[in-house]
């Protein structure tokens, strides 16, 4: 089984760039990056990372500047049997959500982000491919049905929590304890709760 975990190392996390810096942004990438590893080599996995550019982290990096599509889709393509891709920027992945990823016994099992996304995938279809962007969950339902594969998906608040907009910062902060919101403590974020709604401030 092949577990790889695609990175944009060249300038990571745009929309966050109206509260972090272009370097802070790499650092938090790199801090998302450590937790999502974590757990998946908590959980008994041996991940790859695959990045467009050098990011520092605990796991054999390989530079590939191709476009996300055209990475997986060529990994798909040769690879002969399992193949999982995890997003680094989940940073309330655990171990316990990782097992859930691989338990399901089906062709296709998906793991929809917030917002539409695909967060995370496992194929064992030859046929099955790849379109991110733009509510991606359906285009993959989609392929992984015209291909004729049975496709399981995972209902995990962990899995799901892709961390994009600023607004997703407060979930970092009130559900994990881990590198990225160490990262975002030791920079100064910190949750404003008012009334109903919870945000991040940085004084
Ligand atoms: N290897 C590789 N990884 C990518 C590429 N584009 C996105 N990723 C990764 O795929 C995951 C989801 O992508 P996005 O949420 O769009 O991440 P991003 O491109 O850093 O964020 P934005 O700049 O805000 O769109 C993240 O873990 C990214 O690091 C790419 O072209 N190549
Ligand atoms: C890669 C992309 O991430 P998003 O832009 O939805 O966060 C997707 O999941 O299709």
């Amino acid at each position: 089984m092949r577990l790889v975990v695609p990175v944009s190392g060249s300038d990571p996390k745009t929309r966050l760039s109206s509260v972090l810096r272009p370097d802070e942004r790499r650092e938090f990438t790199e801090a998302m990056l450590a937790d999502v590893l974590d757990a998946l080599e908590t959980a008994g996995h041996s991940p790859r990372v695959v990045a467009t550019a050098p990011v520092a982290c605990d796991a054999p990096v390989t530079v590939d500047d191709r476009g996300l599509d055209s990475l997986v889709n060529d990994l798909l393509a040769e690879t002969d049997g399992e193949l999982a891709v995890v997003m680094a920027d989940l940073p309330l992945l655990t171990a316990d959500a990782v097992a859930r990823l691989f338990a399901p016994d089906a062709d296709v099992v998906l793991a929809p982000g917030l917002g539409g996304g695909t967060n995370a995938f496992v194929s064992r279809h030859p046929d099955f491919r790849v379109d991110y962007h733009g509510a991606s969950i359906r285009d993959h339902r989609r392929v992984a049905r015209d291909v004729g594969a049975a496709v399981a998906e995972v209902d995990s608040r962990l899995l799901a929590t892709d961390v994009d907009e600023p607004g997703d910062l407060a979930e970092v902060l009130l559900h994990s304890d881990g590198a990225a919101a160490d990262w975002l403590r030791d920079a100064g974020f910190e949750l404003a709760v008012d009334e109903g709604r919870v945000t991040v401030d940085r004084p």
